[in-house]
């Protein structure tokens, strides 16, 4: 892990790292917010997984975290949405491609090389930021917006005794029902679709028996997306008695605005599954 950027940020370090990526077979970069704590020892580490055309830096200029993870005492661990460069596959829609890799491991070409996502914020990433930074990688929990939300709790799902935690703002719940996550899936994973199942929160929530961490969901009702393409409806017909909450916020849209408004709301929920 290279450093490329390290910034003062609310007493603690907003850094930014490149990284050859073995599992995507690229560079990457990835970004890594250290509060004050950090200076004195390993700290819990929070997964944000970002949505759609977005980077690891969305987050940490948009959202304005860094207070309340400097308060918390917590790491904020921003990774890329997916693989990059001149040499992987592409596509000229915002919603295929590069910055829209959808934490799978893609199986058809030409994704397939590259559009590895899921292992690299499972297996890989975890290994390089661990070994880079003081973080606490037996406490750990996971967030993510819109397709990141997505992201956060399938990996969640799958990992429940990995993460304390999961939250999500605006996430789309059932990837194989809404056309966001069928483009997605039929282009990186192809037929049969029972092999999505996987990758849809609300598949594994009906199918899961285990323990699951506790769910956080904020969901803006003025949202241009809530109706087509994040049907919260379909995962609170999930619930079934389990700890997961769904919160509607009137009049607040799928922006970086709307989750500024709530993130600090979140960090705390966190950090008290954290016990920190
Ligand atoms: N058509 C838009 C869609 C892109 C968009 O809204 N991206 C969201 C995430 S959507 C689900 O994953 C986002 O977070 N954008 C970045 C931001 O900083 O707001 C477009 O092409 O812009």
């Amino acid at each position: 892990m290279e450093l490329i950027s390290s910034v003062k940020c609310f007493g603690g370090d907003q850094r930014r790292y490149r990284h050859r990526s073995e599992v995507l077979d690229c560079e990457m970069t990835v970004s890594v917010y250290l509060p004050p704590q950090a200076a004195k020892g390993p700290v819990p580490a929070v997964w944000f997984l970002a949505g759609l055309t977005c980077s690891d830096e969305n987050f940490i200029i948009k959202a304005g975290a860094q207070r309340y993870a400097a308060e918390l005492g917590l790491a904020i661990i921003c990774p890329d949405t997916s693989p990059r460069g001149d040499g992987v596959a592409d596509d000229e829609a915002y919603d295929l491609g590069q910055g829209a890799g959808f934490y799978v491991n893609a199986t058809r070409e030409p994704w397939a090389k590259h559009f590895r996502m899921w292992d690299y914020i499972t297996a890989e990433l975890p290994g390089l930021v661990g070994e880079a930074c003081p973080l606490d990688m037996q406490r750990q929990s996971i967030m993510g917006h819109s397709m990141g939300g997505h992201g956060a709790l399938t990996i969640g799902l799958t990992h429940p005794d990995r993460f304390a935690a999961i939250s999500a703002f605006a996430p789309i719940v059932a990837p194989m029902q809404v056309p966001w996550g069928v483009k997605a899936f039929t282009t990186y994973l192809g037929e049969p679709p029972s092999a999505w199942a996987a990758h849809d929160a609300c598949q594994l929530l009906r199918s899961s028996q285990a323990d699951l961490p506790p769910i956080l969901i904020d969901q803006g009702e003025a949202d241009n997306f809530l109706a087509e393409q994040l049907r919260p409806d379909l995962l609170e017909a999930e619930i079934r008695g389990r700890d997961i909450t769904v919160r509607r916020q009137e009049g607040y849209d799928h922006s970086y605005f709307f989750i500024a408004s709530f993130v600090g709301e979140h960090l705390a929920w966190h950090a008290r599954a954290l016990a920190v």
